[in-house]
């Protein structure tokens, strides 16, 4: 189902996993695009309900409790006190991808975490919440840029970068369109055909030695990368993340 929802470019989307079973809830303001990818996942349900319901409830609904997103760095949908020495992420991700709870993004932190160095430079190519730029901000980052081509995701990074007290420079940007300066790592989750794009304008963007993390990648399409130079390769499910240097 996950494969379907990247393909069709689709982010907006979590699963609950309780006692009844497993659900796949789908969020957008369209009912004519949820008509649509109900069709195409179909095939993979037993039931399908729609329920309206407004964007600040949903994701209420699903994270009420800080999570340890990877180890030693917590997600807190809420102002909890959290007892930790490690990283806190502030994080409200209204409508756009990022609750931290996807294998995906998971990988690109865990990455990110090996790879920056204090002071970096970080480009955060497809943004959603916001996640990653905190991140990155709150392990050492120098100067953070975060882009989006959803305006709405631009909206709710911004709102989280001000939750979490940290300085970053987000806008709405298709790939490097409204992209300027030189970083020492790119980050990027987003699907594989769309970084294959980035690929073609990145070195453009890079210090001397950068590097650039990719995540999002399906089994089926790491392929696509083998001509890279691949310095780090992890796989967490069917999702795949490569660190290539040039
Ligand atoms: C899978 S989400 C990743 C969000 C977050 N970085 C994370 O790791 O959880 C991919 C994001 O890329 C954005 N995106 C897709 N195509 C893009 C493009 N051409 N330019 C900029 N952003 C894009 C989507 O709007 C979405 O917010």
């Amino acid at each position: 189902m996950e494969e379907t929802l990247f393909d069709e470019e689709f982010f907006n989307y979590y699963f609950i996993d309780n006692f009844e079973g497993i659900f796949l809830v789908l969020v957008s303001k369209e009912q004519r695009i949820l008509d649509v990818l109900v069709q195409k996942l179909l095939k993979y349900a037993d039931f399908v309900e729609n329920r309206v319901t407004s964007s600040d409830e949903w994701i209420k609904n699903i994270i009420r409790e800080p999570f340890e997103f990877i180890d030693g760095v917590w997600i807190d949908p809420d102002f909890h006190e959290i007892n930790t020495s490690g990283i806190v992420i502030k994080l409200t991700p209204g409508l756009a991808f990022g609750t931290g709870l996807h294998d995906t993004t998971k990988l690109a932190a865990e990455l990110l975490r090996k790879y920056l160095k204090p002071g970096d430079v970080v480009l955060d190519l497809g943004c959603g919440s916001g996640i990653l730029s905190i991140l990155a901000k709150k392990m050492g980052a120098g100067r953070v840029v975060a882009v989006d081509n959803d305006p709405l995701a631009v909206e709710v990074a911004k709102e989280n970068a001000k939750k979490n007290g940290v300085d970053i420079e987000i806008r709405q940007s298709d790939l490097f369109s409204n992209v300027t300066g030189k970083f020492d790592l790119i980050i990027s989750n987003i699907i594989a055909e769309i970084l294959l794009k980035v690929l073609e304008q990145v070195k453009d963007f890079l210090n001397f030695n950068g590097k650039v993390i990719f995540s999002g990648i399906v089994d089926s399409k790491v392929d696509l990368f083998t001509q890279q130079k691949v310095v780090e390769h992890r796989r967490k499910n069917e999702w795949n993340a490569l660190v290539i240097k040039f």
